[in-house]
């Protein structure tokens, strides 16, 4: 059969889509057009000489690689760059990047994943080097930032993953919302596994897959061999477990699995949005067989774990920004990992995009149609919410006539911030805070300042807020 570049490029993206995060591939992947298929030559065209360079330094290996298994190995790949962006004279240049011929084992460990669903048990006797873990080898613990949103968790897994099968911990749950790293923390597992143990049967799969195979064996008579596939695995991570609820069938069939690698002794890890407690739709035997080992969560990373994220993401792309921007991204995205990196992404090619230096202005640029309620300014109000919040008081006792200990220091660390980093009076400031006048304010400024100078704990609080206050203030 011929093929078409079209349908030839379709597969490699349908390979890509699956071993990279979301947002690199619809940044770096997505805009790129198929051009032509000729002498085995596939030809790419990608938006500017920054995109192919990119591409080249980050998804080489993983391009030559489906391009291999497409065209096998006289296939090659060429670039065609749109040279000026908006000239109607553009013209493309190609450059050429021979895909080498890649040793075969490195091919089967990285088969597509088409292939693994199509016939995912072909033989009953796995051929080990054939055998595709599914893992995607940029997920390590190396790359994980440790912090006190994810330390149970990843102390658990790192244990699991040096004595698999052989700690309390199994089955190991990991559980949590959206984008907070927990395929990256049970790959990191299969990794670091496969690492010291080469012969062992590791398998990372998707409990989404796992349902889809399933069926698949029933239409194709093929349930033995789905059962004796999973049987052979020595170390099995089944993502997103939430998923099987309401599958009875494959529910079952998984529970027999379950048993039979336990009892083994075989490792198994799983994941889920929720602990298993709120896992509806389960069959109450296999909810207690998940809370048989432990059971660890994975919280929000917290303004310190998001600041070294940045920075590991950034040494580990060798691009230096500057501390006022990672603290600035760190400040402001606060709601998962994936969407810093959205983030990440987006800047690194606006920057190279634009030929501009990544700096706060563009960082703020960036963000914008990203977050929406960045704040800009520090203000008043500001300053009043972040303090209240902060010592956990009402924002209105601070302008209340009220003498509590915890609201005084409240309200006089307000005041001093209020003092330090807005523009209005002594007057103005005494105002805001139900009509005071200005020699508290003065009294209060200088109490918060004598306390910084005594008191260690205190001037670590005042250091913690000045933190939000100054990314906000640049
Ligand atoms: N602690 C961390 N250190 C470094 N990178 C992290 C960390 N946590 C998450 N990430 C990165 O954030 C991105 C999202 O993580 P991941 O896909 O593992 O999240 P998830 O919890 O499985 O999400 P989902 O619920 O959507 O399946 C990945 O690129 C991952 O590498």
């Amino acid at each position: 059969m011929v093929k078409d570049c079209t349908t030839v490029w379709h597969n490699c993206l349908q390979v890509i889509k699956d071993n990279i995060g979301e947002q690199s591939y619809k940044t770096w992947f997505e805009p790129i057009v198929p051009l032509s298929l000729a002498n085995n030559v596939l030809t790419i065209q990608v938006p500017s000489q920054f995109f192919y360079e990119w591409l080249e330094e980050h998804y080489v290996s993983l391009l030559k690689k489906v391009v291999f298994q497409e065209l096998g190995s006289e296939g090659r790949l060429e670039y065609s760059i749109i040279v000026d962006q908006g000239n109607d004279h553009s013209k493309p240049q190609t450059v050429n990047i021979p895909t080498k011929k890649v040793p075969s084992a490195v091919v089967n460990s990285y088969s597509p994943e088409r292939s693994f669903l199509k016939n995912p048990f072909e033989s009953k006797a796995i051929d080990r080097h054939f055998f595709n873990s599914q893992l995607n080898q940029s997920y390590t613990f190396e790359n994980y930032i440790e912090g006190d949103c994810n330390r149970l968790a990843r102390s658990a897994g790192y244990a699991v993953a040096n004595k698999p099968g052989t700690t309390s911990f199994n089955p190991l749950m990991v559980y949590g919302g959206v984008g907070l790293g927990k395929t990256h923390l049970v790959q990191a597992i299969g990794n670091h596994i496969k690492g010291n143990n080469p012969d062992k049967f590791v398998l990372y799969v998707s409990s989404e897959k796992f349902v889809n195979q399933f069926i698949e064996s029933l239409k194709t008579n093929n349930v033995q061999d789905f059962a004796n596939f999973y049987l052979l695995v020595d170390i099995l991570i089944i993502d997103d477990v939430q998923f099987l609820s309401g599958k009875e069938k494959t529910q079952e069939m998984f529970f027999h699995i379950f048993n039979h690698l336990h009892q083994s002794g075989k490792q198994i890890v799983m994941t889920s949005d929720c602990p298993p407690r709120d896992l509806k739709g389960l069959e109450e035997r296999l909810l207690s067989r998940f809370k048989w080992g432990l059971t660890a969560d994975l919280q929000s990373p917290d303004f310190e774990t998001r600041m070294a994220i940045i920075q590991k993401k950034m040494q580990s792309d060798g691009i230096h920004i500057p501390d006022n921007v990672i603290e600035y991204l760190a400040y402001s995205v606060d709601t998962n990992v994936r969407e810093l990196e959205g983030v990440l992404i987006s800047l690194i090619a606006q920057s190279s995009l634009n030929r501009k230096e990544i700096d706060l202005e563009l960082a703020k640029a960036a963000l914008k149609h990203i977050i929406e309620d960045v704040e800009t300014e520090v203000n008043l109000d500001f300053i009043q919410k972040t303090v209240a919040e902060y010592f956990q008081v009402s924002l209105d006792s601070l302008k209340a006539k009220t003498r509590k200990k915890e609201i005084v220091t409240a309200r006089q660390v307000a005041m001093y911030f209020a003092k330090e980093y807005t523009s209005h009076s002594l007057k103005s400031i005494g105002y805001h805070f139900g009509g005071r006048d200005h020699s508290t304010v003065i009294h209060s400024v200088q109490t918060v300042s004598d306390l910084i100078d005594t008191d260690k704990k205190f001037k670590a609080s005042i250091q913690e807020l000045q933190k939000k206050f100054k990314v906000k203030a640049v």
